[in-house]
């Protein structure tokens, strides 16, 4: 059994090494949301719930775009004091501003009411294959999970799957991951 910091660094170090194959990274990205756009949890959301990403992250911005020409809302976390966030709305372009922790947050604040989120695509550094996550660190998405209502699901590369490690007290499970299906090889 790993520590989950143990599972954070390892993860890390592989997604390090995706990152530098930018072209099977972008591959795996558009699998994933070729599978993500196809659920119906998807198609039925009006109001969808992602991130910004930073580089070794899913390229999320796949995601808006797409969500963009379907027309749905996507909100995006703006982190607040004692490791909570607002969802407040996003559109492509629209002025950033970045935190000490290296994340881009919207300027302005449009906050989404949680039972609005449809659909949460909750991220993470590693996934154990029935849903639970370890993350960055900060505690933010397991906080606001305790009380999320609707659907949840993460965007997952191959190389974030870790399974030998047992989740916390305050650890929640997504209830979907979309992992890509490319080959290692490919
Ligand atoms: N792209 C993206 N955005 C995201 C997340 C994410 O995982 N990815 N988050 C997912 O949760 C939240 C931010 N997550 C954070 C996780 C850890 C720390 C953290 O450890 N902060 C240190 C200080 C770091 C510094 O300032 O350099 C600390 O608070 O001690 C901060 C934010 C919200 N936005
Ligand atoms: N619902 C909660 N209430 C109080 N403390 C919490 C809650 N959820 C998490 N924490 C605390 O936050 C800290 C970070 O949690 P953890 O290591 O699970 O973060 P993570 O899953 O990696 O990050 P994230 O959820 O932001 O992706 C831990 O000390 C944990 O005890």
């Amino acid at each position: 059994m790993k520590k989950k910091s143990d599972v954070r660094k390892e993860v890390l170090t592989r997604l390090s090494e995706l990152s530098a194959q930018v072209t099977l990274k972008e591959q795996k990205e558009f699998d994933v949301l070729a599978q993500l756009s196809a659920m119906p949890e998807w198609q039925n959301a009006k109001v969808i719930g992602t991130i910004l990403p930073m580089t070794k992250e899913f390229d999320t911005y796949k995601i808006i775009k797409q969500a963009e020409k379907e027309n749905k809302r996507i909100v995006v976390p703006k982190t607040k004091p004692e490791r909570g966030m607002d969802f407040v709305t996003y559109k492509i372009g629209d002025a950033l501003e970045k935190t000490s922790f290296g994340v881009k947050e919207p300027v302005v604040t449009d906050i989404a009411l949680k039972s609005e989120i449809d659909l949460l695509i909750v991220p993470g550094v590693g996934f154990r294959s029935d849903g639970y996550r370890v993350g960055f660190g900060g505690g933010y998405y397991d906080r606001f999970l305790s009380d999320f209502p609707n659907k949840t699901c993460s965007v997952v590369f191959q190389e974030q799957l870790a399974e030998d490690w047992e989740p916390g007290e305050y650890d929640l499970p997504v209830s979907q991951l979309i992992i890509d299906q490319l080959s290692q090889e490919a």
